[in-house]
């Protein structure tokens, strides 16, 4: 049941924001955390989910409204599913071309068929900054890294993941069509649905 019309996105990276948006759709007001403060939170947490929520909880704390924060990342199967929550620190927190430059070079010389990966994407919605019961969603999204990077659309890692499912990579399809697919997208369909605006 959605019991407030307001949440604060605690996200400063702006792909995400835009495709969270696009799937919160017209339910919910949206408000960007970069409205309360530029400060980043550290993520000191071994997982995506205790990740997620430190950053929900922290910006609930900063906004004084309810908090949704995406903790993500890629899993890759030949690094024994790294980077995964380091994904966004990879090459040392140079950015994206750093990141897949690096993650490229890491898979030199293996074969499409050890080329497994998976995006992760983990969601917390806290109602206030105590809340004991936050809402915890999770999405995954397989695919493979392909041998050099492929479309102009999206962010992070999408030009080097190859979409089984649509013949191309994930910076290749439309972002309506990566919003119905994603691990982003399987999260927020759960929860939606536990808010009832599915
Ligand atoms: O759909 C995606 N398509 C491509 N790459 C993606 C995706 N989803 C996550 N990723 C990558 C980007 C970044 O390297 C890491 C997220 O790191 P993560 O800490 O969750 O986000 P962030 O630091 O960019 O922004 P913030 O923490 O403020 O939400 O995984
Ligand atoms: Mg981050």
């Amino acid at each position: 049941m959605m019991l407030f019309n307001e949440l604060v996105l605690a996200s400063h990276n702006a792909g995400k924001l835009k495709e969270l948006q696009a799937m919160l759709g017209d339910a919910v007001r949206v408000r960007s955390i970069g409205e309360f403060s530029d400060i980043e939170p550290e993520e000191t947490g071994l997982s995506f989910i205790e990740n997620a929520i430190l950053k929900a909880r922290n910006a609930a704390r900063i906004s004084g409204l309810p908090a949704l924060a995406d903790d993500s990342g890629l899993a890759v199967d030949h690094l024994g599913g790294a980077p995964g929550i380091y994904s966004a620190r990879y090459a040392g927190g140079q950015g994206d071309a750093a990141n897949n430059a690096k993650l490229l070079d890491a898979l030199k010389d293996v074969p499409d068929a050890e080329r497994g990966a998976q995006f992760v994407c983990a969601l917390a919605l806290l109602r206030h900054p105590d809340d004991p019961l936050p809402i915890l969603c999770e999405g995954l999204w397989h695919g493979r890294i392909l041998h050099s990077a492929q479309g102009e659309h999206g962010f992070g890692y999408d030009p080097l993941f190859w979409v089984p499912e649509r013949d191309c990579s994930s910076a290749e399809l439309a972002p309506k069509d990566k919003n119905q697919l994603s691990h982003r997208a399987r999260a927020m369909a759960q929860l939606k649905q536990r808010l009832g605006i599915a």
